[in-house]
């Protein structure tokens, strides 16, 4: 028997827990923002691999005073077309090749590779080098400096071979992926990205313009797929089906007789709208029930969006069914679709947020999802807050959760951020 009536809460915790992680996929890691790390990630190298300069200065070895040594020119430096680039790159081979003895030393820039042996780095306005190349210390400087270490980033001081630098089912940030390239790591092993089959159902559905009277604009095919991918998931195919078909919906997945359906049977979610309350709530259930659908939640407790399902496919899928009201489909999509793909993508389950009301809410017959704007730090729940209504969650910064009881002004409410 599937759940009726579930609580916000309930309905939310069980859509996330219904969905199983998919497999995992290689990706570049400039291509993995965003994505959930499969496992955890080590460190293929020490990290920094070599000793560097912080600043600039002279690398010495030896109290001092020091002999600057200098990189002969190279055999390229006959050639015209040597860059500046070629003169770089050829003092840096001889400086890896380099051991400093005591009393040596050699100049160098902020981030620049270290020769053997260097004990500390002199910054660049704390030393003198005469015409004879000798270099000492200026007169401010310290008599001993620099000291051991000094202005030298060594290897290994932030990772060492083999640590676990970012930890599994962390959703990757660009912070996250430079610092895995800073590892040395070139791709990272994520969760498949929740594959997600629309299905908009409804009559006289107008694509274009001022709709005629008794027709509406289709508000749903214009925003669905990038409502999917801002919370994880990727549409892999949309379709309008008329009120005669809505029995279609069982077909579509398991039976695949051509390459279209193969490929939205290899989807994991399906997200229908309409045909969910009043007069049309026994055509989507029905759809369901004729294709062996298990129906998890039938209803929610919150308005808008009361008539909402959760159910299982045959096949293992997922779908959930949205009301055909734009308002109650849009925070519907916050209530279960967002939950179910994160629990999909192995993500954390997203928890609601708190903020303080900036005025009264009534109360009213069950949990209110209500669109609200931010102002000074106050959240003022919105006018335009009906079940057909989108020009409230059009201007919102975000959904109040408010209980039935309503809210007074002062009063800190849960609420949802708006993935975009
Ligand atoms: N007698 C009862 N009537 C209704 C009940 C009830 O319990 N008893 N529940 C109401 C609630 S709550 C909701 S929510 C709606 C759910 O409606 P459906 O899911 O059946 O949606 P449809 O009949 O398909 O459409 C309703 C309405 O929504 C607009 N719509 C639909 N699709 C689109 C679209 N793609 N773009 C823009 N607008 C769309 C349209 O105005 C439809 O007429 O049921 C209540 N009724
Ligand atoms: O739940 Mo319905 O969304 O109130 O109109």
């Amino acid at each position: 028997m599937p759940y009726t009536s579930l609580t916000w809460h309930r309905a939310h915790d069980l859509a996330y827990r219904s969905g199983h992680p998919l497999a995992a996929e290689t990706v570049p890691v400039d291509r993995a923002i965003g994505r959930v790390l499969a496992g955890d990630v080590t460190a293929v190298a020490p990290v920094p691999p070599v000793d560097s300069a912080v600043m600039d200065g002279w690398a010495v070895a030896g109290p001092g005073p020091w002999t600057v040594l200098e990189v002969d020119a190279g055999p390229e430096r006959s050639r015209p077309e040597r860059t500046r680039e070629d003169a770089v790159l050829h003092r840096m081979r001889w400086v890896r090749g380099l051991t400093l003895a005591d009393g040596q030393a050699v100049r160098v820039r902020a981030g620049a590779l270290l020769p053997a042996r260097t004990a500390g780095v002199l910054v660049l306005d704390r030393g003198r080098v005469d015409e004879t190349g000798r270099l000492t210390r200026a007169p401010h400087a310290q008599q001993d400096e620099p000291a051991p270490g000094d202005h030298v980033r060594r290897t290994g001081e932030e990772a060492t071979t083999g640590e676990t630098v970012l930890t599994g089912g962390t959703t990757l940030t660009p912070a996250h992926v430079a610092w895995a390239a800073s590892c040395g790591l070139d791709m990272v092993a994520v969760l498949r990205r929740p594959r997600v089959t629309l299905v908009i159902t409804g009559a006289g559905l107008a694509a274009h313009g001022v709709p005629e009277p008794g027709t509406v604009r289709d508000v749903f095919g214009p925003q669905l797929g990038a409502y999917v991918a801002a919370l994880g998931g990727t549409v892999i195919g949309m379709h309008h089906v008329g009120l005669d078909d809505r029995a279609l919906l069982a077909q579509l997945g398991t039976d695949a007789a051509d390459e279209r359906q193969i490929r939205e049977a290899t989807g994991d979610v399906v997200i229908t709208t309409g045909g969910t309350g009043g007069s049309t709530r026994h055509e989507v259930r029905g759809a369901l029930a004729a294709a062996g659908a298990e129906i998890l939640i039938d209803g929610v407790a919150v308005q808008p969006g009361h008539p909402l399902l959760l159910a299982r496919l045959a096949d293992g899928r997922m779908l959930v069914a949205l009301p055909g009201h734009p308002l109650a489909a849009m925070t519907g999509m916050l209530t279960l679709v967002a939950p179910l793909l994160a629990g999909l993508a192995g993500a954390a389950v997203p928890r609601p947020g708190h903020v303080r009301l900036g005025a009264d809410v009534p109360a009213g017959m069950r949990t209110r999802l209500i669109p609200y704007t931010l102002d000074g730090g106050v959240a003022l729940p919105s006018r335009w807050r009906a079940a057909g209504m989108l020009r409230g969650f059009a201007e919102a910064d975000g959904v109040l959760i408010c209980p039935r009881d309503g809210g007074e002004t002062g009063e800190v409410l849960e609420e949802i951020t708006l993935p975009w």
